[in-house]
């Protein structure tokens, strides 16, 4: 069996089975799927995997983040549904449908530039690794570079150029090509286009200066400037959508037997022609216009609070998938500016959420499954694939991901207004500052170590105020089969604070007989490292709040749930004994997460008989998971639903 055929192949039967599966794909870290009917997917069952670490509905899509093994996920996932045959532009086409106009200019954004990415990080590590050995002044005393002092490092500088400028120079056709590929039509035409955009044969991009001499294209009654886009992003987008759709159409409407002749000369002549005469200039006046106002925005006065609302906001935007759009903006901050101050601030977010997760793994250490989440989940991060530590760790528990985003906040503040700048987009983690421009790397690297240490320490302070016994210490603490493992939905916050008023308006929230803890069959609970309770063997179905308050964790099976008081009192009711077995059935729930309770509101009606003819007990434990001291004062005695005076409650 391989590693995941037993998640994949639940997870087929929880998305609704093949039939409801449109289309599926994969991204770096995620499942992407368009299903006929998203209210079949059931996202409990799909969360609560081992190998999930999220779910994310977004434009039409439904995502299964599952981290950097995905591809292995999604080989196997299709070989258990048998549908390999349905392609990632089956996909997106199919969401699109459920878009609107915004949605699909960013997914489209994202997705032309997620295929570039390796040779873009490729492209940064040269560069930056070219900065560092051609604009230190690393010897003599600080007057002098590597380049300068030896020949055999000049030699590399030149070199690692003819790699840089095929990247970065040379984007165009790696965009028309990318954008024909996504679109289903001839690859190419794409890279043949794309290479008009950037032919020696024009005057470069870069060489249109005032004054410069731009030689034409004379046909006598007009002629055409001469001018090439390297390193543009929007001539190239709208050049390749021209070519794509004049592609489309000539192969609508041509015979078979002569499209091989008719459709590509007809879409690529009229999209070069184009491309030159009216896109290539109204996309370089587009684009620079972004530039300008990115670049202006963040190098003004208020740019400051651009950054901090960049840098706040970046991680919820991977969240959602959209992220890699902002590639554009830096692409084109980079042509235009010669770098870029956009793409710093990636860095320091990525950078923000992984120190997040250095705080958990701190706080979590005596805890090994949690460890084997935390750790890759760091050190993904650090190197700039955030999704394993986003989904697996700080959406989480919440709090890790309002750390990382604050840490994220301030270093951006401190990058923009520091005016950092990269020579190009890089590994978007702590190697980063490798692409950082010389005489910002300083600045840079203080924005980082702001961005490890808050984060670091916030989580460290709010960790250790939040998180339950069960979390620090983990498995052993107090989990046993019946114990709900912690998700988004069923997180019981425990607080480790040390009060001594004594609470009493608590009322039984079942009937039935009672029992100390100590007395029932299941060793978790009876140890009392779940915290201090009682027991009851019920005599009834129904489960009430035993005072005002909130549902913190509706398990959901029915079977269990975690209450928290308006003063404060945590409580876990789990109702019977082995009952998560059941998957629901014989518990009719009334409430869900986060809904506000008042004393005596019915939170399950449990069919008993249903119950018992399962061969489960039907003890169930009512366990105070706040720390606070119990006493039963009724023992062995046959309560009745919303009776008080059963137990001594002291914190
Ligand atoms: O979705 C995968 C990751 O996408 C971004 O990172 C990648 O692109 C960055 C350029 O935008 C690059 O610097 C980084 O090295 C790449 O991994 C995003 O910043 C990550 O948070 C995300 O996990």
């Amino acid at each position: 069996m391989a590693k995941f055929t037993k998640d994949a192949t639940s997870l087929l039967e929880y998305v609704g089975g093949k039939d409801n599966i449109r289309a599926v794909t994969h991204c770096v870290t995620r499942m992407r799927f368009v299903l006929v009917d998203e209210k079949k997917a059931d996202i409990k069952k799909i969360e609560a995997l081992p190998s999930t670490k999220g779910t994310f509905t977004q434009a039409g899509q439904f995502q299964v983040i599952i981290g950097n093994e995905v591809s292995e996920y999604y080989n196997e996932f299709t070989k258990i549904a048998g549908i390999d045959g349905v392609s990632k532009d089956a996909v997106k086409n199919a969401a699109k449908s459920n878009q609107t106009f915004i949605q699909r200019l960013m997914s489209n954004l994202a997705e032309i530039f997620t295929p570039l990415i390796p040779a873009l990080i490729c492209g940064g590590l040269i560069l930056g690794f070219r900065s560092v050995i051609g604009d230190i002044k690393l010897l003599d005393n600080g007057t002098k570079t590597l380049v300068e002092n030896y020949q055999f490092f000049a030699g590399l500088y030149s070199f690692l150029w003819l790699i840089g400028e095929a990247i970065f120079h040379f984007l165009p056709v790696g965009i028309a090509w990318s954008i024909t590929r996504k679109m289903g039509t001839t690859q190419i035409l794409g890279i043949v286009l794309g290479l008009t955009l950037v032919s020696p044969q024009l005057l470069n991009a870069f060489a249109v200066v005032p004054g410069a001499q731009i030689p034409v294209w004379d046909f006598g009654i007009f002629q055409v400037e001469m001018i090439g886009y390297q390193s543009q992003v929007i001539p190239a987008i709208l050049a390749a959508f021209i070519l794509v759709y004049l592609e489309k159409f000539w192969r609508r409407v041509t015979p078979d037997y002569i499209s091989m002749i008719v459709v590509p000369l007809m879409s690529l002549v009229p999209a070069v022609i184009l491309a030159h005469v009216i896109v290539g200039p109204i996309g370089w006046a587009i684009g620079s216009f972004i530039a300008n106002i990115v670049y202006a925005g963040l190098t003004s006065s208020f740019g400051w609070i651009f950054a901090g609302i960049f840098g706040f906001f970046y991680a919820p935007l991977v969240i959602t998938g959209l992220h890699h759009m902002t590639n554009a903006i830096d692409l084109q901050l980079m042509s235009q500016f010669n770098g870029t101050i956009l793409w710093p601030m990636v860095a320091l977010s990525n950078i923000a959420q992984g120190s997040a997760v250095l705080a958990m793994i701190f706080l979590q250490r005596k805890n090994e499954r949690a460890k084997q989440v935390n750790v890759p989940a760091c050190i993904s991060c650090y190197l700039g694939v955030t999704e394993p530590a986003l989904f697996g760790v700080n959406l989480k528990y919440g709090f890790p991901l309002v750390c990382g985003l604050v840490g994220s906040c301030i270093a951006a503040m401190i990058s923009v207004s520091s005016g950092v700048m990269a020579s190009s987009i890089g590994v978007g983690g702590i190697p980063g500052i490798l692409s950082i421009k010389p005489q910002y790397m300083f600045m840079f690297f203080i924005a980082m170590l702001e961005a490890i240490c808050v984060p670091f320490i916030l989580t460290t302070i709010v960790g250790k105020k939040k998180l339950s016994l069960e979390d620090i210490k983990g498995e052993n603490s107090s989990i046993s089969d019946n114990t709900p493992v912690q998700t988004t939905e069923n997180k019981i916050e425990t607080t480790l604070t040390d009060k001594s008023d004594i609470v009493s308006t608590f009322k039984s929230p079942v009937s039935g007989i009672t029992k100390n803890l100590n007395e029932i069959e299941d060793k978790a609970f009876a140890s009392g490292a779940m915290g201090e309770g009682f027991a009851v063997e019920l005599t009834d179905g129904k489960v009430i709040a035993p005072f005002d308050g909130e549902v913190m964790v509706c398990f959901p099976t029915g079977h269990a749930y975690g209450l928290k008081s308006t003063d404060g009192t945590e409580i876990l009711i789990h109702i019977g004994m082995d009952t998560v077995q059941l998957d629901g059935k014989g518990f009719d729930v009334k409430v869900e997460a986060g809904q506000k309770i008042k004393q005596g509101d019915v939170l399950v009606q449990v069919d008993l008989d249903y119950v018992k003819s399962q061969g489960k007990p039907l003890t169930t434990p009512i366990v105070f998971t706040d720390g606070s001291h119990i006493e039963l004062l009724k023992k062995n005695s046959n309560i009745s639903i919303g009776d008080d005076d059963i137990i001594k409650i002291t914190k």
